[in-house]
């Protein structure tokens, strides 16, 4: 494939056409950057042009008042095999028929499908770094092979989420003890972003499955969120995570450098750090540097985006609240959404099976009805609206 190029933006195109890949279904050279190029598309002016021309009718009451079904044709409820249903309802937004078909007139435009599958299959789609994107694999339970650089990831994988297992089953069973032989009460995450807000959500989220450990969550640099924890815990009976994917984040490694401090403050003897410190990174280097452990080191990789990782090593905390078979569950509901994500192609989500069936769905119409009923892999039935 001919090399793009993209103003400012030399090298990203280099690597996007290297892979095979082109966001935006570019073929040649184009000298365009693509976000000139994204609102350069037909399918993008159709929808600046419907905006332009009805953004002012797409009031939320008003929809919901002239169309009575209005939450029946917005939303979408899909069957999960053992718990229920999932309610997507985005009839509370500022979107009608006509914006939705639109909608996928762009994302056909622009391959989101191609790229979707590009994803899943290992390709490296973050061309600004060159890696792929595959918090996918992190909850892959079919263990099906996903190839990065000519390797199987879920080999490493599933060893990491061995180690996940035999902890947490050490921690909450009592058998990991702290430095004074006393169990551990309480576990303190201490990341940002990522390597916070995921797993914070998710505890909270579920609390109600909480095992009895009590989980803090530190990630303001402001010495007073550490300090106002501290006052919580006891250094005898408290387990610190220091959770960076890439172990040099400030606020983190100045945080765990504050909690090492308070702890050999108390215990005195740094060969105890052990007990009381464990580590979630890809940066094996800096882990050891810092003083943990790197047995209590739970691994990832480059190809997790931060903003993902929960479903990663980082989702540790979330283990030590819920325990590690309801941390399989939570995998397992995202493996099931994935396939979902994966299987159901846009119009299926969207035109009735009839009027797909009797060819009527041409660009730009209006659908009375904007219901698909689909087959799950699963063999369930669900309605889909998206
Ligand atoms: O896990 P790290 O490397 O400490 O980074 C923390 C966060 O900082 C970012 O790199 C930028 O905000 C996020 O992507 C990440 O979740």
């Amino acid at each position: 494939m001919a090399t793009t190029k993209c103003p400012g933006t030399g090298v990203r195109c280099r690597r996007r056409n290297q892979a095979g890949l082109n966001t935006f279904g570019i073929s040649g050279d184009t000298a365009m950057s693509e976000k000139d190029y994204l609102t350069s598309l037909p399918s993008w002016k159709a929808l600046q042009d419907y905006y332009n021309n009805n953004g002012k009718n797409l009031v939320i009451k008003k929809l919901l008042q002239e169309d009575p079904k209005r939450f029946e044709n917005f939303s979408l409820k899909l069957s999960t095999p053992q718990d229920g249903d999932i309610l997507i309802d985005y009839s509370k937004n500022r979107v009608d028929s006509q914006t939705m078909q639109l909608l996928f007139n762009l994302a056909k435009e622009t391959n989101v499908e191609q790229m979707r599958n590009a994803m899943f299959s290992g390709q490296k789609i973050n061309f600004t770094e060159d890696r792929a994107v595959l918090h996918i694999a992190l909850r892959n339970r079919s263990n099906s092979p996903i190839i990065v650089d000519g390797k199987d990831v879920m080999a490493d994988v599933n060893s990491v989420l061995d180690h996940m297992k035999s902890f947490t089953h050490d921690v909450l069973s009592g058998n990991w003890k702290g430095y004074t032989g006393k169990r551990i009460t309480d576990v303190v995450n201490i990341g940002i972003g990522g390597s916070d807000l995921g797993p914070l959500m998710v505890t909270e989220a579920l609390k109600p499955y909480n095992q009895g450990l009590t989980l803090h969550f530190v990630s303001n640099i402001d010495g007073t969120h550490l300090a106002e924890v501290l006052k919580k815990v006891c250094p005898e009976t408290v387990l610190f995570i220091i959770a960076s994917k890439t172990f040099t984040t400030q606020e983190t490694i100045t945080n765990a450098t504050s909690a090492k401090t308070w702890f050999l403050d108390a215990a005195k003897d740094p060969s105890v750090v052990a007990k009381h410190f464990v580590a979630l990174s890809t940066n094996e280097p800096k882990v050891k540097d810092f003083g943990i452990d790197t047995a209590n080191m739970f691994g990832f990789w480059d190809w997790v985006g931060g903003r993902y990782s929960l479903w990663s090593a980082i989702g540790l905390s979330i283990c030590l609240s819920v325990g590690f078979d309801n941390f399989v569950k939570l995998l397992e509901g995202a493996h099931w959404m994935d396939k979902h994500f994966t299987s159901a192609p846009l119009e299926k989500n969207y035109y009735p099976e009839t009027k797909r069936q009797s060819g009527s769905n041409q660009a730009g119409q209006i659908r009375k009805k904007p219901f698909g009923k689909v087959q799950s892999e699963d063999n369930d039935d669900f309605i889909l609206v998206l």
